[in-house]
């Protein structure tokens, strides 16, 4: 079979890349193996933003003394019911997909999974499919650490699909997931432990970020272990142990289910790819260049499986970036793009572009805008006062070089900075323009009259 072009994958950027093509009049096949729409819609942003909702309203019925409310009597929590909630969510993002495939006729959708015999054709199912172009989309899947193999672990997909909350549950990770799931589920009523190897969870923050959320993990009841390698897991009767390397020093933890949140791999060393002129990188990712072309030349990779982003809205962009080379002007490319990200924990943290270590290491001679939250009018109203902004201005250029907020709400007004940093515009237009009070929003001008040298910080 024939086609103008193929995508392998249904993730976050095959299916507009598809339906674009097929509207500008290409015939397009997308292959998909598992469940339509991919991680963020299966088993990653949509159900635990769902799961997150849920546990952010037990911790408010649990916890509103403080604001006057007081419930009387046991909160009960439903898993069950929360994960039908959820699981009609997924389903129906997943439906409305399938409903773009069908109602397309320059779309074939192909169930199976495609492993490349050429630079022009895969194979799926036993049946061999040719094309002008192919778009790899194909994105990534759990690290399972070396020693976990045999025992009974949960995963980001296993975890959502459970109905009873788990009396202790031990994580091996302090990342985004293991953050996310730990407190939903402290939350929830499981008792959390957090493990990482690393002095500080979120390893790419600031350590002061780490030590904030870390401090608000802990007095949320969560336990968080750090400098703790985790080197193999047994089952023992009905309890799991995880053996923790630390300090010279061996431990054991003991617990009820084991999540393992270490990390994601690339679905790429199954793909036939040594078939192409396709490369990847020594940690499996597929090389591309700021347009994400291959090293085969009809060949493009979008996504995580690039290693360029690991979003949601990272594998969109590569579809817009593809698409301005397809049908558009031609100029939108990778290296324009701002690292921007949240972790959905409560308060979320929300990060765009450079950090203080990154500045430090780069040598940037720039000056910072702070405020901890518990001097902003609006979260003092809200009793939510954990965490602080932090801004970066160099000082030269007078541009945002990047910010990080812990706050309520900062997974929404980072996007002022990320606009201005787009924008390519100096701080200043942020520190003089008029925000709305009573808002978080309100004390960004404000902080930006008072930048202080880093050596302040
Ligand atoms: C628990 C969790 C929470 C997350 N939360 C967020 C969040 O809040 N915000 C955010 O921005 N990001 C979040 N992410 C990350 C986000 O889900 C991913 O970055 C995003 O889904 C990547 O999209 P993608 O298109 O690259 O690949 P995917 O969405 O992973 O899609 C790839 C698809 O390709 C298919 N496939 C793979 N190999 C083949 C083959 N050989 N043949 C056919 N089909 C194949 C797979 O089955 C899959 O459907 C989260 C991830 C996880 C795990
Ligand atoms: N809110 C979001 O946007 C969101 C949410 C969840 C996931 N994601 C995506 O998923 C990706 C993966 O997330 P993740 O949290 O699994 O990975 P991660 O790389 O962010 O964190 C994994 C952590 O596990 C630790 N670790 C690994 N092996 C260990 C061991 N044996 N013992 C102890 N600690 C160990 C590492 O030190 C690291 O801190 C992220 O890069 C992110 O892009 C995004």
């Amino acid at each position: 079979m024939n086609y103008d072009a193929i995508i392998i994958g249904t993730g976050q950027a095959g299916p507009s890349l598809a339906a674009s093509l097929a509207k500008n009049g290409s015939r397009v096949a997308i292959v998909e193996k598992s469940y339509l729409g991919g991680t963020c819609v299966n088993v990653g942003c949509t159900p635990t933003k769902a799961y997150v909702a849920s546990a952010r309203r037990a911790f408010i019925a649990k916890n509103s003394s403080d604001l006057g409310i007081e419930i009387k009597g046991d909160v009960h929590i439903n898993l069950k019911a929360i994960k039908e909630r959820k699981d009609k969510i997924v389903s129906d993002s997943r439906n409305g997909l399938e409903s773009v495939f069908s109602n397309n006729k320059n779309i074939d959708l192909i169930r199976g999974k495609a492993k490349f015999l050429s630079n022009t054709s895969v194979e799926v199912n036993g049946k061999t499919y040719e094309a002008d172009r192919f778009y790899i989309n194909v994105g990534a899947r759990p690290r399972i650490p070396k020693g976990f193999e045999n025992v009974d672990f949960l995963t980001n997909e296993s975890i959502l699909e459970l109905e009873t909350i788990p009396e202790h549950l031990i994580i091996v990770g302090g990342g985004y997931i293991g953050l996310e799931f730990g407190q939903m589920f402290s939350r929830f009523g499981s008792k959390v432990s957090i493990l990482d190897r690393g002095d500080q969870l979120l390893k790419h923050e600031d350590p002061e970020f780490g030590k904030a959320i870390q401090e608000i993990f802990e007095n949320e009841g969560i336990e968080v272990l750090l400098n703790s390698e985790c080197i193999t897991a047994e089952k023992n009767g009905e309890t799991l142990e995880v053996t923790i390397q630390s300090e010279q020093q061996k431990n054991k933890i003991r617990g009820s289910h084991l999540l393992l949140a270490a990390g994601r791999l690339p679905n790429t060393t199954d793909l036939g790819l040594e078939n192409t002129d396709v490369s990847l990188d020594d940690r499996d990712f597929i090389e591309v260049n700021d347009a994400l072309k291959t090293k085969a030349s009809n060949i493009w990779a979008l996504g995580d499986c690039n290693g360029k982003g690991a979003f949601t809205h990272t594998a969109y962009n590569d579809f817009q970036i593809v698409n301005s080379h397809l049908f558009g002007d031609k100029e939108r490319k990778l290296s324009d793009r701002f690292t921007c990200y949240a972790a959905f924990i409560d308060p979320p943290l929300a990060r765009v572009g450079m950090n203080l270590q990154d500045i430090k290491k780069a040598g940037i001679k720039a000056k910072v805008a702070s405020r901890p939250m518990s001097k902003i009018a609006r979260a003092k109203e809200m009793g939510e006062t954990q965490g602080m902004l932090k801004i970066y201005i160099e000082e030269d250029s007078e541009k945002i070089l990047g910010a990080t907020f812990l706050g309520t709400g900062a997974d929404e007004y980072i996007h002022t900075i990320i606009d201005q940093m787009y924008a390519k515009q100096p701080f200043t237009v942020i520190r003089d323009a008029v925000h709305i009070h009573p808002t978080v929003s309100e004390l960004l001008p404000t902080m930006l009259e008072n930048l202080k040298p880093l050596e302040e910080e």
